[in-house]
């Protein structure tokens, strides 16, 4: 009974963010959560460390494992061009409700597709089900223990390519420790870590990028 509080956010958004306008669907989303109530989104702190890793690799495929509210779907697609592509992977049904109805008010329906599932069973189906070939960025902010397991399912269904690049939160907070001894540790993969705090605290976090060399 009552309302969620990734209901509570979606009101809040509607009331204050203009429609069509991203920026000001993420300020709300961020206002809401420093101000209201916490929520996992990635904030603006480690929003700004994405905008840039984002902007540098150009991509135009890109997967996202974990969507929630929807918040760094929209904050990636909309430094995008005309044409390039999100898929973003939610297990959650009411997460991926409320997510449909944030992308739509940031306008940004045609870029991004929420695939409502597991991780593992929809990652092996993208090159068939999605017409995709390979991921030029992946952004992955699902459950800590699934990033190790899902890296080597992409890399197992063939969906990396010289270049791609894995982008992790919370590497520190909650942490993701063997996915970040298996990356660092890998021959072909060249790994960057961006210090950075938790969403809307003063707690330490981390994103770590980490490229395929194919
Ligand atoms: O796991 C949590 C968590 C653990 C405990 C309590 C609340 C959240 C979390 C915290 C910050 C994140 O950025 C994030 O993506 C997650 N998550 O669930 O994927
Ligand atoms: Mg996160």
């Amino acid at each position: 009974s009552g309302m969620s509080k990734e209901e509570r956010i979606l009101s809040w958004v509607k009331e204050h963010a203009m429609a069509g306008n991203p920026q000001s669907v993420l300020d709300a989303i961020d206002y809401y959560c420093y101000n209201t109530e916490w929520a996992m989104n990635v904030g603006d702190i480690k929003g700004v460390i994405m905008d840039r890793i984002v902007e540098e690799a150009k991509p135009r495929v890109l997967l996202e494992l974990g969507t929630y509210c929807g918040y760094s779907a929209i904050r990636m697609a909309r430094l995008l061009p005309p044409g390039a592509r999100l898929f973003t992977i939610e297990f959650n049904e009411s997460f991926a409700s409320i997510a449909s109805q944030m992308i739509q008010l940031a306008g940004l329906q045609d870029k991004i597709s929420i695939l409502k599932g597991s991780t593992q069973e929809i990652i092996p189906q993208l090159k068939k089900k999605h017409e995709i070939s390979t991921v030029d960025l992946v952004f992955l902010d699902h459950w800590k223990d699934r990033y190790l397991p899902d890296t080597q399912l992409l890399l197992e269904s063939g969906l990396l390519r010289k270049g791609s690049v894995l982008l992790a939160d919370n590497v520190i907070c909650p942490g993701a420790p063997e996915f970040l001894q298996f990356v660092r540790g890998h021959p072909r993969f060249q790994c960057t870590h961006y210090p950075a705090t938790v969403e809307y605290l003063r707690m330490r976090d981390a994103l770590e990028k980490a490229v395929f060399l194919g």
